[in-house]
């Protein structure tokens, strides 16, 4: 790495740093704002400290499971340290989340490290319900690898609604990456097929194919994935190699809910959650990351174009207790 290209990056995560601080903004004011309260006047962590913070995790929508196994932690702290004093709880607490993520959350590999690596495109199927920015995230992926110099194709296989593709082509527009699009109500598998094609054809090293999430009818998104899946394996046979689900961190609950559907539905391999600059709770990523055995690759901070970063546990959790 030159000196030159080390600055830039320096400069970059900064960037990244500013947009991810802002982004947390709501949450850790609602945060620190209740944690304080909680301790107010008291010098020990104590029953009644913790349970505020059981109810303070809780509403900051961590959920339930990740909440108690958090708190079993600190309660564990307590009784092996004696004495912990409140001014103590925001390090603890931070070093127990960040823990917790530890043991969930390895061996996520960047997309972008994988891409292109082996010859051929990495194919990224992104499913998810209407709403949550399923097409903005791809647009916001298709940016990032294409600035990292990656060719990228996308294809519009969310062909249920007209708008749909209508907005995954701007996306493409905007970015500078051809779309492969068949228009509103074609065959899916039929797009998703002449999307590998054209990223093959084209020496791509990412293909990104957009699928409509119709949770409501579930025989039929397992069975569309299913063929959307089965058509691309005949350009690429171990593709797709990534199943993104992206889930709306504004949602709380919905977002676990959905995640459970979609498990179940098709394999999903990672998760992107938009919309965290919304929300005051964005303690959902925690949850979400401790619940489900699959890495959160991405979190989504805003809707500009360069608002999708990747997520990094220790980055996360710093900025979540920064002050
Ligand atoms: N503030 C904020 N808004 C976001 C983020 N991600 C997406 N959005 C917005 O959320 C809205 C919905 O996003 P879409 O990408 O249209 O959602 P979708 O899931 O593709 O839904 P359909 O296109 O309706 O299938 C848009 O207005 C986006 O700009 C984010 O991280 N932060």
């Amino acid at each position: 790495m030159g000196l030159f290209d080390f600055f830039k990056k320096d400069k970059e995560s900064t960037t990244q740093q500013a947009s991810l601080d802002a982004g947390l903004a709501k949450t850790k004011t609602n945060f620190f704002e209740q944690l304080s309260k909680a301790v107010v006047g008291k010098s020990t962590v104590d029953e009644a400290v913790l349970d505020d913070l059981e109810g303070l995790l809780v509403h900051s929508d961590v959920g339930i499971e990740t909440t108690v196994k958090v708190i079993d932690r600190i309660e564990a702290r307590v009784a092996r340290d004696k004495y912990v004093s409140t001014a103590e709880l925001d390090r603890i607490l931070r070093e127990e989340i960040v823990a917790l993520l530890e043991d969930n959350n390895s061996g996520s590999t960047a997309m972008l490290d994988r891409a292109g690596n082996s010859g051929q495109p990495f194919v990224i199927m992104v499913v998810g319900v209407n709403g949550v920015g399923k097409t903005t995230t791809i647009g916001k992926l298709a940016h990032r690898f294409h600035a990292a110099g990656k060719k990228v194709v996308l294809g519009a296989a969310d062909t249920f609604r007209a708008a749909a593709v209508d907005q995954l082509i701007i996306w493409g527009e905007r970015v500078g990456v051809p779309v492969v699009s068949h228009g509103m109500n074609t065959d899916p598998a039929s797009v998703a097929y002449d999307a590998v094609r054209k990223g093959v054809e084209l020496g791509a090293d990412v293909v990104i194919i957009d699928t409509a999430g119709r949770l409501h009818n579930k025989v039929n998104l397992m069975n569309e994935l299913s063929k959307i899946k089965r058509v691309m394996q005949k350009v690429i046979p171990d593709a797709p190699h990534e199943v993104l689900l992206v889930l709306d961190g504004s949602t709380g609950q919905n977002a676990f809910m959905q995640a459970k559907e979609f498990t179940k539905a098709t394999e999903v391999t990672a998760l992107a959650v938009t919309k965290l600059d919304g929300t005051a709770r964005g303690g959902v990523v925690i949850g979400i990351s401790d619940q489900f055995s699959i890495p959160v690759r991405y979190i989504g901070v805003g809707e500009k174009m360069t608002d999708l970063q990747l997520f990094d546990r220790h980055t996360f959790v710093n900025s979540l207790f920064k002050k």
